[in-house]
């Protein structure tokens, strides 16, 4: 499955792999969006066909439902099973203490229920996503269409009462139309620079009529994998409060973990 990467892919790649570790037969598993969240399905769907792993999946998106489909993952509604043991997912951004900001693809929505009634959270990423604070990558909002123009405004004023360096909000656009979530939402893009205080602006922007949820992810996530190109993998543990250096090599497809440091 490696081959010929690129250093972001592979860095993505030996992220996802190694959250592979965290998986047990039995469990009822999350499938996060993105590119990085790809890798995991992939990664899980190589487990079942050649190891007989028995997980069942559910999809945080419609993206990530059919992708599970074409790989042939079990996959149920988050109704089926209420309660899952482990989310694995990509990110935008993820700071030290783990917060985390998500949909850049737009699927923060589902995102975070499926996160949230999930037993722990990994995030799976490239180095280029590991910030010290959070906000250069626009913080995802959604909101209902219904008003959107009006959100926006009491957005942006709630904004000048924040610790944030930027202001400027933009609706989402695919082509000449609003992007449409899953959930049949629009996005409106915060461009803030830098966010001094997350969980304060995370709960003030949920009490705005109009915002469904944002991308803010603060005490969510339990853990964060973090690959580099040249095959290191970062690993840092908030249960444990440890960082651990592994080095994965991907040369070929035996894939081998050595420990180069700690
Ligand atoms: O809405 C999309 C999700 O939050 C993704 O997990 C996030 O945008 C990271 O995606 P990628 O792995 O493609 O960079």
């Amino acid at each position: 499955m490696s081959g010929e990467l690129t250093p972001i892919d592979r860095a993505k790649f030996v992220a996802a792999k190694q959250a592979t570790e965290y998986l047990e037969s039995g469990m009822k598993v999350g499938l996060g969006t993105g590119s990085t969240a790809a890798w995991f399905a992939q990664c899980v769907g190589e487990l079942v066909r050649e190891e007989g792993l028995d997980v069942t999946c559910v999809a945080t998106s419609k993206e990530t439902a059919m992708l599970a489909q074409q790989i042939g993952l079990k996959t149920v509604a988050l109704e089926e099973v209420k309660w899952l043991d482990l989310t694995v997912d990509g990110a935008d951004e993820v700071d030290e203490s783990l917060a985390l900001i998500k949909g850049g693809g737009g699927a923060l929505l589902r995102e975070k229920i499926v996160a949230t009634a999930s037993e722990r959270m990994i995030v799976i990423a490239d180095a280029s996503k590991s910030v010290a604070d959070l906000g250069k990558f626009p913080l995802p909002v959604e909101v209902v269409p219904f008003g959107v123009a009006v959100t926006k405004n009491l957005i942006s004023e709630m904004l000048n009462s924040m610790d944030v360096l930027g202001r400027e909000i933009t609706l989402r656009m695919q082509g000449d139309e609003p992007f449409v979530t899953d959930e049949g939402n629009f996005i409106l893009d915060l461009h803030l620079r830098h966010i001094g205080a997350p969980r304060q602006l995370g709960l003030v922007l949920n009490q705005i009529p109009g915002v469904v949820e944002n991308g803010l992810f603060i005490d969510i996530c339990d853990m964060a994998i973090v690959g580099h190109g040249d095959g290191k993998v970062t690993v840092r543990d908030l249960s444990t409060n440890s960082a651990e250096i592994l080095h994965y090599d991907v040369r070929d497809d035996d894939n081998i973990f050595t420990d180069v440091a700690d």
